[in-house]
């Protein structure tokens, strides 16, 4: 990979008319986060969305930066995890807004990982019909992928994401220092969607992950900080080019979701109560991809077993198995069913050996049965 002058320093445009936007990677931003984000700001008043723990490690950080900055604050603090981005958490969130005469000058911050980017995101696409909100992403996951390229949403009774909007920020703050206080399972759920990145297009990013992945996780290592920022940078790239490409996903952009039709099903089906994060489900939908690929000869088992290897030797789950409850292969198919990609019924598959993932339709479902089986069972052929 390219090292830049500053490795802790990058800035990423997504071109997308008059919604484009900058994605600031730096580490110590936060400590001057009101130099970021004065100049995307039309009036000094803010709205923070963010939750308990992410407040209790940097809303003071957050909140000293705003006063120097002149920025009136009015913070909402929700509780973490996944179950958060609900329909209730939302209509609770839209009404204090309203309550503190939120205006449509007014910009709210969304200062947490996935689940808040996504839920503060359709919070402001959709109060007054729309307001601004900028990314200030807390966790790995939520800086390679989730505060990029506007998809924002909450999850329903029918399943993931299933209700939401695109809603472009007017721009991203990325400080990878708060990555120091990430614990570890959330380090490795990002990953998965970092490793994506390679899986879909990119074979030479994918082999300097097989290389560095392992520094990432590696707290005694002066190098974590250059590769984890490093990664970021790379990951926001390929998202803002295939974002600038495709913005409502009417074709690139379901390369976006390799493996997720799979991780989806698996995650509806543990309960969004931490069983399973989201970027587990990912990684161990990346590999039933790569099964089904192998199935179907679009790759080769050496591809799979590669992955499959790497996510084992950083200490990832890799199997259904691995999640540690029953899971039944024909309940994660009829949820599959329910995937937003779905046309006439007919589920796509992002699927492809290692840098080369496209969308297939029309794949035999007794397959795709036989690949949840084996995952279930944790039976894949090694
Ligand atoms: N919109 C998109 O394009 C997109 C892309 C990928 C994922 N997502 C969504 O993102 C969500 C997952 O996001 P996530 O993985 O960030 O999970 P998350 O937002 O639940 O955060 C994970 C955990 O990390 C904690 N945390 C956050 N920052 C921390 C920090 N710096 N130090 C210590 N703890 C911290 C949180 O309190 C939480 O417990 C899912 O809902 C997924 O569907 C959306
Ligand atoms: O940005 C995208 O497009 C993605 O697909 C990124 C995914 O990592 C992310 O999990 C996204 O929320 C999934 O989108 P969905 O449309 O399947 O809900
Ligand atoms: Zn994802």
């Amino acid at each position: 990979m390219p090292n830049s002058p500053n490795p802790l320093l990058a800035t990423v445009h997504l071109p997308l008319g008059d919604r484009s936007y900058d994605i600031i990677i730096k580490g110590g931003l936060l400590d001057e986060l009101e130099t970021h984000l004065k100049p995307l700001l039309k009036a000094n008043r803010v709205f923070v969305i963010t939750e308990t723990t992410v407040a209790g490690l940097y809303e003071s950080k957050v909140a000293a930066a705003l006063a120097r900055g002149g920025i009136t604050a009015h913070w909402f603090h929700l509780t973490p995890g996944e179950a958060t981005k609900s329909f209730a958490v939302y209509e609770k969130l839209l009404n204090d807004l309203l309550a503190c005469k939120i205006e449509r000058s007014d910009v709210i911050l969304a200062l947490g990982g996935g689940v808040i980017g996504d839920l503060a995101g359709f919070v402001a696409a959709s109060l007054l019909r729309g307001i601004d909100f900028i990314q200030i992403p807390t966790t790995l996951l939520s800086q390679v992928d989730s505060s990029v390229g506007g998809k924002t949403g909450i999850n329903t009774a029918h399943g993931k994401n299933l209700v939401g909007a695109f809603h472009q920020p007017l721009g991203v703050l990325i400080d990878p220092y708060v990555l120091k206080t990430l614990p570890v399972r959330e380090l490795q759920a990002g990953y998965a969607e970092v490793l994506k990145y390679g899986l879909i297009d990119d074979p030479t990013f994918f082999g300097w992950l097989l290389e560095n992945g392992k520094t990432m996780f590696d707290t005694s290592s002066n190098r974590q900080l250059a590769v984890q920022t490093e990664a970021i940078k790379v990951s926001c790239e390929a998202k803002a080019r295939v974002v600038a490409e495709d913005e409502r996903e009417s074709g690139k952009r379901a390369l976006l979701n390799l493996g997720h039709t799979f991780g989806h099903a698996l995650e509806a089906e543990c309960g969004y109560d931490g069983t399973l994060l989201h970027g587990e489900g990912v990684a161990i939908g990346m590999v039933m991809a790569l099964d089904l690929s192998v199935r179907l000869g679009l790759a080769n088992p050496d591809e799979r077993d590669m992955l499959i290897n790497h996510l084992k030797s950083v200490g990832m789950k890799w199997s259904a198995a691995d999640i540690g409850v029953p899971l039944d292969a024909g309940k994660l198919l009829s949820h599959m069913a329910k995937d937003k990609k779905a046309k006439a019924g007919s589920v796509g598959f992002i699927l492809g050996g290692i840098g080369k993932a496209a969308m297939h339709r029309g794949i035999d479902l007794d397959l795709v049965q036989a690949v949840l089986h084996d995952s279930v069972c944790g039976t894949v052929t090694q």
